[in-house]
């Protein structure tokens, strides 16, 4: 089955995604994710001008040699626009050989090895009290597991509180808007938050936190310490992770489960944090790491230590990778939890799919391939428009830090 044809589309429904669609001669089809939030237009080019060209004429099935073939043949290797723009190809061309076979991607990957995946919602708020009334709504809708994040008295603006609605987009201005920080604040109010949560929610719920790297690694220990009468689930990215040592000093200091990677591009940005049992969870998903073939390496690697899979899947992940991604969920052994940040009704209608939730679980559905399309009528009303991720400054004198 020869690939004749690849387009990269981008549209804007409620927030910019970059998608890449494969042809064949033999009139199959198939889609992937390639949005990388912020800078979208450098992983379309990068498509459209280097890797579409080299794909034209190659047999679809072959999804490991072309992994390959981009991975080693563009001789600068990983980095997040390479890593999404494979991941994209990688995606599409595992939803031609699942339709080929007429079969859900699962069952390509191994059957499912569960019932349904079990996902986490974001309960945001812009005081304790707002956000125990949103943790306590997710409960009621069904969720089994709810992260919580809150306002900080005496914070104008930080990570993860929009609106106090089911929707929340940080990418929220054509110029990067700024928020402002104080670690003293956070530190201070944070176990007061999951105090709060835990009491009113009950022992049953999974609950986690993501500190989104704003700490110090001791500041950090710090955080997980006080929070484990609270028994997270996890605490996510609780510092930067590019020297990955750092999480040795976070675990020295607390038993409050560690996950990380929603920003890690491929194996070798996992390798030490897993081998030396310095995390619980693996973050990486699809379209960022380089698509299904290198997520199962990954997954395989983490399976050796006990470190579980808890795949991202916030909104301007698309639909295209949320379906793969849950094929991957239903199957992979070590899974531990998904994700799931709901997209707009807009978005949805550009991407028809078929999963579904119930009973706090995503179920990817029995349609062939990954089960996501896109209608590239209605994508074409929505036109790509410039949106940046915040910035975050130190509230005292200004001084850039991570949000
Ligand atoms: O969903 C999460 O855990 C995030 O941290 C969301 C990120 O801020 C978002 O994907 C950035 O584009
Ligand atoms: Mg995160």
């Amino acid at each position: 089955m020869k690939i004749t044809n690849a387009r990269v589309i981008v549209c804007s429904p409620g927030r910019n995604f970059v998608t890449l669609k494969i042809e064949t001669d033999e009139g199959l089809t198939g889609i992937g994710d390639a949005t990388l939030n912020g800078r979208e237009l450098s992983v379309a080019a990068y498509l459209t001008e280097h890797v579409i060209p080299c794909l034209i004429g190659r047999d679809a099935h072959q999804i490991e040699d072309i992994w390959q073939y981009l991975y080693k043949g563009a001789y600068w290797r990983r980095g997040p626009v390479t890593m999404t723009a494979i991941a994209a190809v990688d995606t599409a061309l595992w939803d031609i050989k699942a339709k080929a076979a007429n079969l859900p991607l699962y069952q390509l990957l191994g059957g499912k090895s569960r019932t349904g995946v079990m996902v986490y919602g974001h309960a945001n708020g812009r005081d304790i009290e707002q956000t125990v009334e949103e943790v306590l709504r997710y409960k009621e809708e069904g969720y089994l597991a709810i992260r919580a994040q809150s306002g900080v008295p005496g914070l104008e603006k930080v990570y993860g509180v929009g609106r106090g609605t089911m929707f929340y987009e940080p990418a929220d201005a054509d110029l990067p808007s700024e928020h402002d920080w104080s670690t003293a604040k956070y530190l201070e109010h944070t176990p007061k938050l999951f105090d709060a949560v835990r009491s009113a929610v009950g022992p049953d719920i999974h609950l986690l936190h993501d500190v989104h790297h704003r700490l110090t690694p001791i500041e950090a220990g710090r955080l997980g310490k006080a929070l484990e009468p609270f028994n997270l689930f996890w605490m996510e990215d609780a510092t930067p992770a590019e020297n990955q040592e750092s999480f040795r000093l976070i675990r020295q200091h607390t038993t409050t489960p560690l996950a990380v990677g929603e920003i890690f591009n491929s194996i070798w940005d996992c390798k030490d944090l897993i081998e030396n049992q310095l995390i619980d969870y693996i973050r990486t998903t699809v379209v960022h790491a380089g698509g299904i073939t290198q997520l199962r390496r990954i997954a395989d690697l983490a399976s050796l230590y006990q470190v579980r899979t808890g795949c991202h899947g916030a909104t301007d992940l698309s639909p295209a990778c949320m379906g793969a991604a849950l094929h991957f969920d239903m199957w992979v052994p070590n899974f531990g939890i998904q994700e799931y940040m709901r997209h707009t009704e807009e978005t949805d209608a550009v991407f028809p799919h078929a999963y579904s939730f119930a009973d706090g679980m995503l179920h990817p559905g029995e349609a062939p391939g990954h089960g996501v399309d896109i209608d590239e009528k209605l994508a074409a009303k929505y036109p790509y428009k410039r949106a940046y991720l915040p910035v975050n400054r130190q509230q005292h004198d200004g001084t850039l830090w991570n949000w």
